[in-house]
C-alpha cells in the first residue's frame, strides 16, 4: 500500500495529467477501504471525490420493523465493523476498567469519555452508542460483535440493540452513515453476503425469505426446514451422484473397457444414471405440493347465483367482507382473501354466480369465475340443499346443474347450504344420502354444521397439502421442490439424464457425457453452485432492507 502511495506521488511531481492522477487515487481509496481501511482512510480522505457504494464495502441497516417498538435491531456488516464499533460504542466494560485505573469515578458519567476497547466476540454488552463527531450520547443500548467468518454473513458483523423509538433509530443510522467506508444496505444485502462467503446456498436463501414470509404453521415448518439446509443437502447428493455416474463414462473415454479398466463399466453407469433418472421423477411427481404449501394454496368458491357463496366468504373470513343480498348476481367480480384454516395458508376467492345472463358485466364477471376456478388448486361447489337434491325412487340424489358440472373435478369439495329451508322429514334422509368424503351440508344463516364444515376441510386439505408428522412429532412427508426454480432444474437434469439413457453405447460415449455434465451443472444451478448470476439479483431483490 505504501508503495502504491508513493507511486501516485511520483505520478503528480511527474506531471501526469488529473484524470489519471484522481483515478489512481480512486483505486487506492479502493484498495484502502477493502484491505486495510484505518491506515490509509485519513491519508486519501482530503480533497479527494467522496466513495462510490461498491467502495463501501460496510453496509448498515435496521433489521426489526420501522416505527415505534420497544427494541430495534441494528445490523452492521463488513471490513470496517470494528471501527464502527471503536467510533460509535462506549460500554460499561470499557468504563469500569478505567475507573479502575482512575478510582471512584462514577461508571455511567465516564462511560462516552472512555476510550473503546475491542469488543468481546458473541458477547452481548452494554453499552452507550454515541456520535462519532460530538460523542453525544445516543442511547443506552446493548451491542455484540461477531466475528467473521463465525457470523451471519461471514464478515464481522455488529448488532447494536437500541430502543425503538423512530429519534434513537434515525440518530444511530446518522452516526453509522458519517463512519467512513459505510453505507445503507440494500435489500437482502446482508443475506447475499452470506451466500457470497458459502454460508448458505440458493435454497437455504430462499428458506430464509421464506421463513421471513411465513404467515401459518405449516409454513413456518416447511421453510424452517429448508433454511436449516435440508434441501441443500439432498440436491447436493443427487448432483454428487451425478458427478460419479460421469466420473464412470470419463474412465471409459480415458482407458476404454476391457483395456486398464474392468468390463461392464458402462452398463454400471447406465444402470446409476436409471436410478437417478427414476429419483428424480419421483420428486417432480409431487403435485406441487412444495409450492403450494408455501405460496398458499388457492380455493375457488363457485357455484349458481344467490345460493351463499359470499356468506361463506364472510363466514371463513369472520368479518363482513363480501356484499351480501337477496339479489342473484350481486357478486360481480372475484373477491380474493388471505385466510389460515387449520394451520393452513389458503387463499379463498369468492366468484359471481354462474348462470346465463344478458348482463355484459355479469357475463365478463361469469367467465372471470370459470378461469379462476380452472386454475384453482382446490375448488368449493357451494349449492343451495333444496335445489340440489332430488327426490329419486331409490332415494334422494344430488344433482349438480349442467352448466356446472364440467368444473367440477377430483379437487372439488362441495358444501351444500341452506340446510334451514328444509323440513326435517325431508332432511335427515338427504343428509344420509350424501358423499361421505368431501361435502358438507350447513345453514349460514343459523351456522348449524359451519364447525363440522370448516374442521372437515382442513382435515382434507391437510392430508392433500401439510407435512405429516410421525409419533416423534416428526415431519415425514417433506417436499423438495419449494419454488418453480427448482421444478424447472431437476425438468431439465431429468431430460438430459434421459438423453444420456439414449445415446448408443459405447459409440457416442463422449456425447453421453456431456449430457451427463449438463444433468449435474442442472441440478447445480439449484443450490446455486453454478451459472446462476443472472436470477441472483431477482431472488435477493424479493428481501427486506436489513435480511
Ligand atoms: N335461509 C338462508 N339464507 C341464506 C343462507 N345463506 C345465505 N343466505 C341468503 O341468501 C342470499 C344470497 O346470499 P349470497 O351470499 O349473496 O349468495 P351468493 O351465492 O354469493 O349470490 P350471488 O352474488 O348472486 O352469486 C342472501 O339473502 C343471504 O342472506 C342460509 O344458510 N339460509
Amino acid at each position: 500500500m505504501l508503495r502504491a502511495i508513493s507511486i501516485s506521488f511520483r505520478c503528480k511531481k511527474l506531471s501526469f495529467p488529473n484524470a489519471y492522477l484522481s483515478r489512481t487515487i480512486l483505486a487506492l481509496r479502493h484498495i484502502s477501504v477493502t484491505s486495510c481501511p484505518a491506515l490509509t482512510m485519513k491519508a486519501l480522505e482530503h480533497g479527494t471525490p467522496p466513495l462510490s457504494d461498491a467502495q463501501r464495502r460496510t453496509i448498515y441497516a435496521l433489521s426489526t420493523p420501522p416505527g415505534k417498538s420497544g427494541v430495534a435491531v441494528i445490523r452492521v456488516s463488513g471490513p470496517e465493523t470494528l471501527g464502527v464499533w471503536q467510533r460509535i460504542v462506549r460500554t460499561t466494560r470499557a468504563a469500569r476498567i478505567s475507573q479502575d485505573k482512575g478510582k471512584g469515578k462514577d461508571v455511567n458519567r465516564s462511560v462516552t469519555k472512555t476510550p473503546s476497547i475491542l469488543p468481546q466476540p458473541w458477547k452481548m454488552e452494554r453499552c452507550h452508542i454515541i456520535d462519532p463527531h460530538t460523542s453525544e450520547i445516543l442511547d443506552d443500548a446493548l451491542a455484540v460483535f461477531f466475528r467473521g467468518p463465525r457470523s451471519f454473513t461471514t464478515e464481522d458483523v455488529l448488532e447494536l440493540h437500541v430502543h425503538g423509538g423512530r429519534a434513537v433509530v434515525g440518530a444511530v443510522l446518522t452516526a453509522l452513515a458519517r463512519v467512513p467506508g459505510c453505507r445503507p444496505a440494500s435489500p437482502g444485502e446482508f443475506t447475499r453476503r452470506a451466500y457470497e462467503g458459502g454460508r448458505l446456498d440458493l435454497t437455504q436463501v430462499e428458506g430464509l425469505r421464506d421463513l421471513v414470509d411465513a404467515d401459518t404453521e405449516s409454513q413456518r415448518r416447511a421453510a424452517l426446514r429448508v433454511a436449516g439446509g435440508e434441501a441443500r443437502s439432498q440436491f447436493h447428493a443427487l448432483r454428487e451422484d451425478i458427478i460419479g455416474c460421469l466420473a464412470l463414462i470419463e474412465a471409459l473415454i480415458d482407458f476404454g473397457e476391457g483395456e486398464d479398466i474392468e468390463e461392464g463399466v458402462f452398463d454400471q453407469a447406465r444402470q446409476q444414471a436409471q436410478r437417478l433418472r427414476d429419483r428424480i421423477q419421483s420428486i417432480l411427481s409431487d403435485n406441487r405440493r412444495g409450492e403450494i404449501m408455501r405460496t398458499g394454496i388457492r380455493l375457488v368458491i363457485f357455484g349458481p347465483p344467490n345460493v351463499g357463496k359470499s356468506s361463506l366468504l364472510n363466514f371463513l373470513a369472520q368479518r363482513e367482507a363480501a356484499i351480501v343480498t337477496h339479489v342473484p348476481g350481486t357478486t360481480r367480480d372475484i373477491l380474493e382473501l388471505s385466510l389460515d384454516i387449520g394451520g393452513l395458508p389458503i387463499l379463498v376467492a369468492d366468484t359471481a354466480g354462474l348462470r346465463e345472463s344478458p348482463d355484459e358485466v355479469e357475463q365478463i364477471g361469469i367467465e372471470r369465475a370459470r378461469k379462476a376456478v380452472q386454475a384453482a388448486d382446490a375448488s368449493l361447489l357451494v349449492l343451495s340443499l333444496s335445489d340440489a337434491v332430488s327426490a329419486t325412487p331409490s332415494g334422494p340424489r344430488l344433482h349438480i346443474p349442467a352448466e356446472i358440472a364440467p368444473l367440477v373435478t377430483p379437487n372439488t369439495f362441495i358444501l351444500l347450504n341452506k340446510m334451514d329451508l328444509l323440513p326435517t322429514s325431508v332432511l335427515m334422509p338427504t343428509l344420509t344420502a350424501l358423499p361421505q368424503h368431501g361435502c358438507w351440508a350447513v345453514s349460514l344463516a343459523s351456522q348449524t354444521g359451519t364447525g363440522e364444515f370448516v374442521a372437515g376441510l382442513a382435515t382434507e386439505l391437510q392430508d392433500r397439502y401439510n407435512l405429516i408428522q410421525d409419533a416423534e412429532g416428526e415431519d415425514t412427508n417433506v417436499p423438495l421442490i419449494t419454488h418453480a426454480r427448482h421444478r424447472v432444474h431437476l425438468e431439465s437434469a431429468l431430460e438430459f439424464l434421459d438423453a444420456f439413457l439414449d445415446t448408443p453405447a459405447p459409440e457416442d460415449i463422449v456425447l453421453g457425457a456431456e449430457e451427463l455434465r449438463y444433468a449435474a451443472q442442472a441440478v447445480g444451478k439449484i443450490s446455486g453452485l453454478v451459472d446462476v448470476e443472472d436470477v441472483l439479483d431477482a431472488i435477493f431483490n424479493q428481501f427486506c432492507i436489513g435480511k
